[in-house]
């Protein structure tokens, strides 16, 4: 089971500093949407020259312009990039097939996907990697819990989960044996990082 490390709403100094402190407890750095929105590839290029051992996410959540996107991402150095649930077939079969001519894989994140119809369509052309994730605002409503897993059962996904998983709701959901625990805030909020990961790290099985 892999613990990633969200950076989001953080500057770059922030990043670089947090993975500094973290990174004896983390499986994989994910540059944050918004990260990648204020500095572009050059801190996904900045990122894999400093920590060239580590597996980097980009949190592209591409949704168009698959081919463009998921290459923009592998070329700065990121292993791998996320792709929307809810984008078009061609554009998702796009990011596939780069990841694979590339040996380095896509994330599709089911941020508001809600049908199984849907994953079975995404099964069928090749996805092999998912992200069950309640995004940032609709926390306010509830954040991950363990019925989610449930959109998930009957597939064979390696799966991440994500969306304001902190050190009281890691316990449940590490029974629920996912792939990948991402977790941001409770990590990049607290008074000691480094702390809150080596104990997350710890609960991991
Ligand atoms: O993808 C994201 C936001 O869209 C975050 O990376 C993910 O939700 C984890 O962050 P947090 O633990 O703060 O919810």
């Amino acid at each position: 089971m892999k613990l990633q490390l969200a950076l989001d709403r953080l500057t770059k100094e922030q990043c670089f500093q947090l993975v500094t402190d973290t990174k004896e407890s983390i499986d994989i750095i994910e540059i944050g949407t918004g990260v990648i929105k204020e500095y572009g590839m050059s801190i996904v290029r900045d990122m894999r020259e400093q920590f060239p051992d580590k597996e980097i996410l980009a949190d592209m959540k591409t949704c168009d312009a698959g081919k463009h996107e998921t290459l923009q991402a592998f070329d700065a150095g990121a292993d791998i990039t996320t792709v929307m649930a809810f984008s078009a077939i061609p554009t998702i079969k796009d990011t596939l097939n780069v990841a694979k001519e590339m040996d380095k894989r896509i994330m599709i994140d089911l941020l508001e996907c809600h049908s199984k119809d849907r994953i079975r369509e995404l099964e069928n052309i090749g996805t092999d990697l998912v992200s069950l994730h309640v995004g940032k605002d609709k926390q306010t409503e509830g954040t991950f819990n363990t019925e989610l897993f449930t959109l998930v059962n009957g597939f064979n996904f390696e799966v991440a989960v994500a969306g304001g998983i902190n050190l009281d709701t890691i316990p449940e959901i590490v029974k629920e044996k996912p792939d990948i625990i991402i977790v941001g805030s409770a990590i990049t909020k607290a008074e000691d990082p480094a702390k809150v990961a080596k104990e997350m790290r710890q609960m991991l099985v």
